[in-house]
């Protein structure tokens, strides 16, 4: 007897050789997809039927800072440096572990209602992210955000910390979570440290994920003070490889973009983002026509402000029309292979594809709604129409999270006003 069934649903299977289900059955068994197809001989315990929804592989975001729903809406409108130098770095000065679990509690809770079943981090107490998402269900690549600026006693601290964070949480939660090393940016980190940090990595066989490029000034500064930019001097101490998370890569040569595809290297983009900085525009276009794997990310809640990966995939897709004047350029089919396949492939899960053998990472959209309505292409309303809030079901490795708009995992009441009290009480913090 199987775990799960879902039926009478249009497949969205992602899987280039199989196609879309119009009425399709799927079987989990053991936290994997066991079979799919248009009917199943099997029978499971938990039966859902799924008329009138979309089953699709869960989404991947591959940058973001899950505790910083914490500073949602606290400083915008305001330039990179002067944003996180003089508002978040303060704040986050004041951060306690407790802030951190219960503002990564509420960005599960969030993912889980909006359709994301993994995610890459880079913050602080990381131990407090690894708990929140073993309790809810999510999968995670997790890493310490290690920002050494010249500091060498800093940058050892931070380094010891990162390593004993990758020890201790490699593989846990069965699997759901893969650790990395997180040094922060070319620009906050020195060239031998960023290379300390890439050995260590090696030794450990654990990713790395790292800020590239992300603004104008990091490039001028970088010019400044390597005669090179980030990616190039990346390049030079041998940092780059499939294993490398680079979010942002925003002011990236034609040179970049083909050393990052030769490497291997993952990117995340984040336009909301980028948008709301101003950072810029990546080259999002020419690194897919390169070949080089581009994912989605919501970046934290202190930049976009929320972490729906709908409206991320929407924000792409009009960003790269209009900044290349051509209304042909990142197809919606597109987006929905970076938030799913590709940005699988840059966390090396068995996930974003609906197949036999992978792993049961699936969400279910409700597609009775007005703005759904009519449907003459599923794809296409995934993209612009669709919202974070149309998931009525969130699955990971089997297990069922959200059931019909219903969270199983996590006393959502109790989340938010906790997350609420602590944020309030974290500013009354800085303030004082
Ligand atoms: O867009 C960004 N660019 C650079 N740093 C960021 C961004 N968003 C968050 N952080 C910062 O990265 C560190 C995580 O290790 C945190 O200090 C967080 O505030
Ligand atoms: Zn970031």
């Amino acid at each position: 007897m199987a775990d799960v069934i879902i039926k009478n649903a249009y497949v969205l299977t992602m899987n280039p050789d199989a196609g879309d289900l119009k009425n399709g059955t799927i079987v989990i068994e053991d936290g994997k997809i066991t079979e799919i197809g248009e009917k199943t001989k099997e029978s499971a315990e938990t039966v859902i039927d799924a008329k009138g929804s979309v089953v699709m592989p869960g989404l991947v975001n591959t940058h973001t800072h899950a505790a910083m729903t914490l500073f949602r809406g606290y400083a915008d409108d305001l330039q990179l440096a002067d944003w996180l130098e003089n508002h978040v770095w303060p704040a986050e000065a004041q951060l306690t572990a407790e802030d951190v679990y219960k503002g990564s509690l509420l960005a599960c809770l969030e993912m889980i209602r909006s359709g994301t079943t993994s995610f890459a981090d880079m913050y602080f107490f990381m131990d407090e992210t690894a708990k929140a998402v073993e309790l809810s269900g999510l999968r995670a690549s997790l890493s310490h955000g290690l920002i050494e600026l010249w500091n060498k006693e800093k940058g050892e601290t931070d380094l010891k910390e990162g390593k004993r964070f990758v020890r201790a949480w490699q593989g846990a939660a069965g699997g759901r979570i893969k650790t990395m090393y997180g040094p922060h940016a070319p620009n906050t980190c020195s060239e031998e440290f960023l290379a300390k940090v890439k050995e260590e990595a090696r030794k450990d066989g654990a990713g790395l994920h790292i800020h590239v490029l992300e603004t104008e000034a990091e490039l001028l500064a970088m010019k400044e003070k390597y005669g090179k930019c980030s990616v190039h001097m990346l390049d030079d101490i041998g940092f780059f490889g499939p294993d490398v998370l680079a979010a942002h890569c925003v002011w990236l040569s034609d040179g970049d973009i083909e050393i990052l595809r030769k490497r291997g290297v993952n990117v995340s983009h984040n336009p909301v983002s980028n948008m709301k900085l101003a950072s810029g525009i990546a080259p999002v276009h020419k690194m897919l026509e390169r070949g080089v794997n581009v994912s989605l990310g919501t970046d934290g809640c202190a930049s976009n402000n929320n972490l729906d990966l709908f409206e991320e995939m929407k924000t792409a897709a009009l960003l790269h029309k209009v900044s290349t004047c051509s209304p042909t350029a990142l197809p919606a089919h597109q987006v929905l292979k970076m938030a799913t396949v590709n940005g699988a492939k840059a966390l090396g899960t068995e996930t974003g594809m609906l197949k036999a053998g992978m792993k049961a990472d699936i969400v279910i959209v409700d597609m009775k709604k007005p703005h759904l309505t009519p449907c003459f292409d599923v794809t296409s309303h995934l993209v612009y129409s669709a919202k974070g809030s149309d998931v009525r079901t969130t699955i990971v490795d089997g297990k069922i999270l959200m059931d019909d708009y219903k969270v199983l995992v996590l006393d959502e009441q109790k989340v938010i006003e906790e997350a609420q009290k602590a944020a309030e009480e974290l500013v009354a913090r800085v303030n004082a």
